[in-house]
């Protein structure tokens, strides 16, 4: 097993009027290089289980035991609790980035794409100089399928979907070894949600990054993900790879969430069942949307 971060019994209660266990006793390891998704309906813990890898927890959360560890690429280990201030803010940028759902509307209005993106090598790469940072710049956005000659738009001038992507870009500068993304695509439509989760499975194959992708979306989760993990009530009741979990799935819930998707149990499930990922099939469903559009 070669993992890359390894969660441990971790707990999170939120101190309200009535203490809620939204996280409880978890353990996931996430190997180099895989996609995790992680399934569950609204309110399950999905999105604490995410800030709390990150230590982005605000109060009244806590987390009340367990811990995260990360395996470094040279072969140390980090216990993100002894991480604080800038050590923490510069971990979570250089080793574990996030991308969440609202983030094309986190993008600053009045600053150009150029300078939102050079500003991450300002802070975190200061020994670049003004070229080099520019040239980084360029390719972190035509990695990410956006033409270099965009750093000089401003968001509002960017398509939701485009400016989606200028996130992934941002999370991706510093070439972190983990990527969390909650609910990254949920609201744009089918086809840019389609044309993201290639990318976004394309550039893993390329820089080798492991993903933990959140979603109540599992059909989703069950075409680009390695392993799934389904979540209720704050506990991981089930966790296999995604062709066991859809094939042959045994806990009741699990169950249960599969059957809450027609598509799943109709024709169209037909290509998870064979178990790959066929860009193809991708290609035809964003063909058939793309027909029903017009
Ligand atoms: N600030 C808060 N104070 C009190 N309880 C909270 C707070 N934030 C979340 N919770 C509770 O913690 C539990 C887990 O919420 P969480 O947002 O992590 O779930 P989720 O699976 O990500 O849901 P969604 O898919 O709707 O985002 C829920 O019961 C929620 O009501």
């Amino acid at each position: 097993m070669n993992s890359v971060l390894s969660i441990e019994s971790l707990s999170v209660d939120y101190l309200a009027e009535t203490t809620v266990h939204a996280v409880r006793e978890v353990s996931l390891t996430l190997e180099r290089g895989e996609i995790l998704g992680l399934a569950g309906e609204s309110g399950c813990g999905k999105s604490t289980l995410a800030y709390a890898i990150t230590r982005l927890l605000k109060p009244p959360a806590r987390i009340t035991a367990g811990r995260v560890v990360f395996a470094s690429r040279e072969g140390y280990d980090i216990d993100l609790s002894s991480l604080a201030g800038d050590d923490l803010r510069a971990f979570r940028w250089d080793k574990i980035a996030m991308v969440f759902q609202g983030a094309m509307n986190s993008l600053n209005p009045v600053l150009r794409i150029s300078e939102q993106l050079e500003d991450v090598y300002i802070t975190h790469r200061p020994e670049l100089t003004k070229a080099e940072r520019r040239s980084r710049c360029g390719e972190l956005l035509e990695r990410v399928g956006v033409d270099r000659d965009r750093l000089r738009a401003y968001p509002h001038e960017l398509s939701g979907g485009m400016r989606q992507r200028v996130m992934i870009a941002m999370a991706l500068a510093l070439e972190p070894q983990v990527l969390i993304m909650d609910e990254p695509t949920t609201a744009l439509d089918v086809v840019v949600q389609r044309e993201i989760l290639r990318e976004i499975t394309r550039l893993r194959s390329e820089l080798g990054f492991a993903v933990i992708f959140i979603t109540h979306d599992l059909p989703l989760l069950l075409e680009i993900s390695d392993r799934i993990a389904v979540m209720r009530a704050g506990l991981i009741v089930e966790l296999d790879d995604a062709l066991t979990l859809y094939s042959k799935p045994k806990h009741p819930y699990t169950k249960r969430l599969l059957s809450s998707f027609p598509s799943l149990t109709g024709e169209r499930g037909g290509f998870v069942r064979t178990g790959e990922l066929s860009l193809d099939e991708t290609e035809q469903t964003v063909e058939a949307v793309e027909m029903e559009i017009q």
